[in-house]
């Protein structure tokens, strides 16, 4: 059922399943982001794990159904074991290319991110140039993410200045939580000028009509902040139920699969699930969601024709 999503993911999906908390994931921070600095990383600190974990990754999103993927991570230098920023992405992307020629029915473009509180500025550069260096090879944009009770944003600026003047598209992890949702910061990210906004969570209402007045794509991922209880409440209590009067497009994402055992397709069973959205709007959810990929006019070209082609045969079937 899921057709044309861009998503939000983690190599953390071809893990084995990793238990955590149901505390809150950021103030308890021993069951979250640590999980990757003490666990995650200790365990896919070769080049050989990091390809099979991104080809499983792949795998699993293909046999979910989806058929646009942009993925996300932290291009990670591991001194311990002698690998560079620049091997372990050309690792992803050698994984990426080997896939696409097995694989056309799904595509893959893939987001570099920084760690706020962890990336220096001028480590932020090196990632951005990488970034740029590496458009040809499938890489469509940026992203700020990492703990949102460190770290100061407004260190990045200059890096999300570069990527924009050099065609990347922008997405930010925005308002996780209560202290990253403080107006000077949201401020700060509004004014890098983001494409798109991750999770959106404690945003004050002036901010909500600036990102609904620039029609911001925005990448909802409801198991995670509801599971890490990044919210208050259970699903129905999920800010998507807000966002979706808007006329922001809504991409529902997965987060992380190895956390919160959640696929693309169950994302949007949820939305049909706690929020009524019924056949019509699921399918002109996604078709607006093709708006906001980074994968640049083919690709919504082509994501238009899958969804009318499925629309179209939906209807024949009756
Ligand atoms: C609520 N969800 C989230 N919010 C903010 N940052 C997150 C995150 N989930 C994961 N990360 C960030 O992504 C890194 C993993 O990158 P890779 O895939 O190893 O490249 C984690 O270290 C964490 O900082």
């Amino acid at each position: 059922m899921d057709l044309s999503t861009p998503v939000d993911s983690n190599f953390t999906t071809a893990l084995p399943k990793v238990e955590t908390t149901t505390d809150n994931v950021l103030t308890q921070q021993p069951s979250f982001f640590h999980v990757f600095s003490r666990l995650i990383y200790q365990l896919c600190d070769d080049l050989d794990s990091l390809a099979y974990a991104t080809n499983s990754v792949l795998e699993d999103f293909l046999t979910d159904g989806v058929r646009y993927l942009e993925l996300r991570t932290i291009p990670r230098a591991s001194p311990s074991s002698n690998i560079t920023r620049e091997a372990y992405l050309t690792t992803v992307l050698d994984t990426i290319a080997q896939f696409r020629s097995r694989s056309t029915q799904m595509s893959v473009y893939l987001i570099l991110a920084l760690d706020r509180g962890k990336t220096t500025p001028a480590e932020a550069l090196e990632i951005i140039n990488l970034a740029i260096a590496n458009k040809p090879r499938g890489v469509v944009g940026v992203d700020l993410c990492g703990n949102p009770t460190q770290g100061d944003v407004t260190i990045y600026r200059d890096a999300f200045a570069r990527a924009k003047a050099h065609g990347l598209g922008v997405t930010l992890h925005f308002a996780e939580t209560p202290t990253s949702g403080a107006p000077s910061e949201l401020d700060a990210l509004l004014s890098f000028q983001p494409d798109r906004l991750g999770h959106v969570i404690h945003v004050p209402n002036d901010v909500k009509q600036e990102i609904a007045r620039r029609k911001l794509g925005l990448e909802l991922c409801m198991s995670c902040n509801v599971h890490a209880k990044l919210i208050n409440g259970g699903f129905l209590d999920h800010h998507f139920g807000e966002w979706r009067q808007t006329d922001c497009p809504i991409a529902l994402c997965t987060d992380d699969v190895g956390f919160f055992c959640s696929s693309v397709s169950n994302e949007y069973l949820l939305a049909a699930e706690h929020f009524g959205v019924g056949r019509a709007e699921m399918l002109r959810m996604c078709a607006k969601s093709v708006d906001m990929i980074f994968g640049g006019e083919q690709e919504k070209k082509r994501l238009r024709e899958i969804l009318r082609r499925f629309e179209e045969e939906r209807a024949t079937v009756g």
